[in-house]
């Protein structure tokens, strides 16, 4: 099983949960007609990204939206890497990723571990640490397809976490993300890319569709990147899916003719994860 379709759901979210938890469904059963096996949310699906929202609409895990997803995967016989939502864990948030398999079972939990603190003068301040904790785990899920690491928006700009999934044998990164309309233009089609053909993986990077009416404006663009930098499938800032193939054996092709992840000297350096 060589070769396996993902898709990525960029949804318009808004400040009504249950909106965005029936948009998120119809999404995600269009992509399982259109024989999606990994299906893949936006960051922060459920509300909008937003400290005051994402403390209001926190939830508990087992809680309503990973319960939706969990019998959705399990009912349509999908992988689904469920983006992100505000998690409430005793008296934190923490922004949270969790994936499910084919069985509804819980199969990887990622916590953001780099949080959004950023003051850009004249375009945007976000201050994502004043109410969400910092996550400590580098995460790869299995499926039955392949290892795959997965990481939440900012943390892609950190190229040794991003290392450290495909030494951990992730041969896919998915990025559930939102960069905005100043960071977007500037930096997403770059950074995404290159993480891909640094690492020599397939990089999936799933935004929610622009949405002018909220206080965030993400930038959209949700894009596939294959291990040599070339642009599966991409789409601009309104509402869509964006399906592409992932090829293990262009994996490996590409990992053997031009053996990067091979010649780290790491005898003279090492990335280790504490
Ligand atoms: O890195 C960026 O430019 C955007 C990051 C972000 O929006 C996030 O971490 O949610």
């Amino acid at each position: 099983m060589n070769k396996f379709k993902v898709a990525i759901c960029q949804m318009l979210v808004t400040d009504n949960k249950e909106e965005n938890l029936s948009k998120a469904e119809e999404m995600i059963r269009e992509a399982k007609r259109e024989a999606a096996e990994v299906i893949i949310l936006p960051e922060i699906f459920n509300c909008p990204y937003n400290n005051e929202y994402m403390v209001e609409m926190a939830e508990d895990y087992p809680g309503k939206t990973t319960d939706m997803l969990s019998s959705l995967a399990r009912e349509l016989q999908v992988y689904i890497i469920g983006g992100s939502i505000p998690e409430k864990a005793g008296d934190k948030v923490y922004n949270t990723s969790f994936t499910f398999n084919k069985n509804g079972e819980l199969i990887g939990t990622h916590r953001k571990m780099h949080l959004f603190d950023i003051d850009i003068e004249g375009k945007i301040t976000f201050k994502e640490s004043d109410i969400v904790g910092y996550g400590e785990e580098v995460t790869v899920v299995e499926t039955e397809y392949c290892k795959i690491g997965v990481a939440i928006c900012y943390d892609m700009r950190f190229p040794e976490l991003m290392r450290l999934l495909a030494l951990k044998g992730a041969e896919v990164i998915v990025v559930p993300a939102a960069f905005n309309t100043t960071t977007g233009p500037a930096h997403w089609h770059e950074t995404i890319k290159v993480r891909a053909v640094d690492n020599q993986v397939y990089f999936v990077a799933a935004s929610p569709a622009r949405n002018m009416a909220s206080t965030y404006h993400a930038y959209g663009y949700s894009t596939i990147i294959n291990p040599w930098g070339d642009v599966v499938a991409s789409t601009k800032e309104t509402e869509a899916i964006v399906y592409g193939e992932i090829d293990l054996d262009y994996v490996k092709k590409v990992r053997q003719e031009l053996p990067l992840l091979k010649h780290r000297r790491t005898d003279l350096y090492t990335l280790e994860e504490l």
